[in-house]
């Protein structure tokens, strides 16, 4: 932090959907953050899939999106006089580790090498900086290395509460309402069970109200059964809508396939002390997509009242006497009724229930159209290391 914190200067890596809808929200907000913090959100560091741009005095936000958005590259953002040049966001930050406090990890999920994201977020923590994390995929390959490294040394932080439902306060509630977190445990997780992933419930409940309206025609119209190719038509006009609202990954496979799911799943998991799960052991034995929703599977679940949703589930095994037992997990499209917590959570909405020994269950759902629910996560982590900050300073003066 800079002049007791009245700046903190970030860098962001990646500007896609979500840094950008970032710095939307700090432009607009800038007074308020000011007055209510005492604070200025500076971005001096951006880095794309084609440049690594430093600016000390810091970018004018307003002007970098609409650059980007319109232009599709910080191509004329780089020729600008004030701007230094990097080979990449690794390069960038090395030449200027005294010219920021913050980094934030919008980068594309990688969940194989965690890349081009976790040696960005280890050379950052090893030097001392705040880390903000969208990106799931440095937690999902290195997720003890990460957050043992915020505790070893008290000076260097890592947030991630956007990783996981977009701005569903999930991992906040874990770590600081719950209070357990993976030293500190003090209630046990009994049950984890939700829908995590906004484009997947996205395109079924869409496949769902095509087929009823079908239905509903071919009663009125006598016209045979549902086609195939009208559901297929259903679920790739859904995924472009996703697509246009920011909500699906770069690569939407992963959502799809329901790693996204997976690996929220094993982060929620991890948060709350969980030990013995490997991700990738979670991911490819325990993990389906909702690409086997078809439409007899949907026509089926109408039948019976019930619909289809991505569900992911985790909890220990029965009857086993270990201290850490097993746990039984599994990410799946499941049948639902209709009208349950899991059945009325539609469209883009997510949802989690918690079930814990001393707080029964916690169920929470967010109704998020697009990405700004999860750029407002990231500015909120912002935001606590600045409360931390001034209350450790606080303390000192006491
Ligand atoms: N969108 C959402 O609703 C949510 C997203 N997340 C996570 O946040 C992350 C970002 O999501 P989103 O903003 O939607 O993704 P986008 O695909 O919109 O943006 C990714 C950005 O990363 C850039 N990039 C690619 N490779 C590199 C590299 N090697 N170095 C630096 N930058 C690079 C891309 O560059 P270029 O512009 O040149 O392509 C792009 O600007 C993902 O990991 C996602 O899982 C988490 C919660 C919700
Ligand atoms: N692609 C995800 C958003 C990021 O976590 C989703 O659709 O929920």
């Amino acid at each position: 932090m800079t002049s007791r914190l009245s700046e903190i200067r970030l860098v962001l890596l990646g500007f896609g959907n979500v840094n950008q809808e970032l710095c939307r929200i700090i432009s607009t907000k800038s007074e308020q953050l000011r007055l209510c913090y005492g604070v200025n959100l500076n971005v001096v560091g951006v880095s794309d899939s084609r440049h690594a741009l430093f600016n000390r005095k810091g970018f004018n936000l307003s002007s970098l999106v609409s650059t980007k958005q319109k232009e599709k590259t910080l191509e004329s953002v780089a020729s600008q006089q004030s701007v230094s040049k990097y080979t990449d966001t690794l390069e960038m930050m090395s030449k200027n580790w005294s010219n920021f406090e913050l980094l934030v990890d919008s980068s594309p999920m990688n969940l194989q090498t965690g890349e081009p994201g976790l040696s960005c977020v280890r050379q950052a923590l090893k030097r001392g900086k705040q880390v903000v994390l969208a990106n799931k995929s440095p937690l999902v390959v290195a997720f003890d290395e990460l957050t043992t490294t915020q505790d070893a040394t008290k000076s260097c932080w890592i947030k991630y509460s956007a990783t996981t439902c977009g701005g569903l306060p999930v991992i906040n509630v874990i770590t600081r309402d719950l209070m357990t977190n993976k030293n500190k445990p003090m209630c046990h997780l009994k049950k984890i069970e939700g829908i995590f992933n906004s484009t997947t419930n996205f395109i079924l409940t869409q496949m769902f109200n095509h087929a009823k309206q079908s239905h509903k025609n071919t009663l009125a119209e006598n016209n045979g059964p549902i086609h195939k190719q009208q559901h297929g038509s259903t679920f790739d006009r859904t995924l472009q809508e996703a697509i246009r609202r920011g909500i699906a990954e770069a690569d939407p496979s992963n959502d799809i396939k329901g790693f996204d799911t997976c690996a929220k799943l094993y982060i929620i998991l991890k948060s709350f002390g969980v030990r013995d799960i490997a991700f990738e052991k979670m991911k490819d034995q325990y993990t389906r997509g909702i690409d086997l929703v078809d439409d007899s599977l949907i026509q089926s679940a109408l039948r019976q009242g019930k619909v289809i949703r991505l569900i992911a589930k985790a909890f220990p095994q029965p009857q086993s006497t270990q201290t850490h037992p097993p746990w039984n997990i599994s990410v799946s499209p499941e049948l639902v009724d209709e009208h349950s917590f899991l059945g009325r959570c539609e469209e883009t909405d997510m949802c989690i229930q918690i079930e814990t020994d001393l707080f029964d269950t916690i169920s929470m759902k967010t109704n998020e159209w697009g990405v700004t629910p999860t750029a407002a996560a990231v500015l909120r982590d912002i935001l606590s290391f600045v409360t931390d900050h001034t209350m450790q300073q606080q303390k000192a003066k006491l």
